[in-house]
């Protein structure tokens, strides 16, 4: 198996993550690539091989929304609506609960879209609060352990 790890950041928080969560799984998979989303490769992003799965890691920016660099993608699958049932995936939201209703909102409104298109999220999202999780990363790469399991 597969694993593509699609990072939305603004600061580089998600994709410290994001590394941690790559080098705590290296010996349970194939390969593990990770990908900045940005303009030019939105579309695809999600296009999984059989035996591929994908982890979401995406702060929140703005006003509860997704970052920038993540935008197109998410935009890209309101305007071209496609049936994703074959994508597995698992998603990692970072936030800050200081943000009220919109903490973590940028991992929630990116799993919602996959949902809507079929996509089968694996396992809980986990979410990440900069107020109170001060190694973010080692809590990634626990979680990530036991993600690993529930995808069988
Ligand atoms: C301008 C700005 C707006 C933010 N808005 C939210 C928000 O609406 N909800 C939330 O949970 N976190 C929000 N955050 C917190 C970030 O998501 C959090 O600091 C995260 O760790 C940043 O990760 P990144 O460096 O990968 O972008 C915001 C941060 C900034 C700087």
């Amino acid at each position: 198996m597969k694993l593509k790890i699609i990072v939305g950041t603004a600061s580089d928080n998600a994709l410290y993550v994001a590394q941690a969560v790559q080098a705590a799984l290296a010996a349970e998979f194939e390969a593990i690539d990770l990908h900045l989303a940005n303009a030019q490769s939105q579309a695809e992003l999600l296009d999984l091989a059989a035996d591929e799965v994908a982890l979401v890691c995406t702060s929140t920016h703005g006003n509860g929304d997704v970052p920038e660099n993540l935008q197109p993608l998410y935009a890209d699958l309101d305007q071209h609506p496609r049936y994703l049932g074959g994508l597995r995936y698992g998603v990692i939201a970072l936030g800050d609960s200081f943000y009220g209703d919109t903490y973590a909102a940028g991992g929630r409104l990116f799993d919602a879209r996959l949902q809507d298109l079929g996509a089968q999220r694996v396992g809980d999202m986990l979410l990440l609060d900069a107020s109170e999780d001060a190694d973010a990363e080692a809590i990634a790469a626990e979680w990530a352990q036991a993600w690993v399991k529930s995808l069988g």
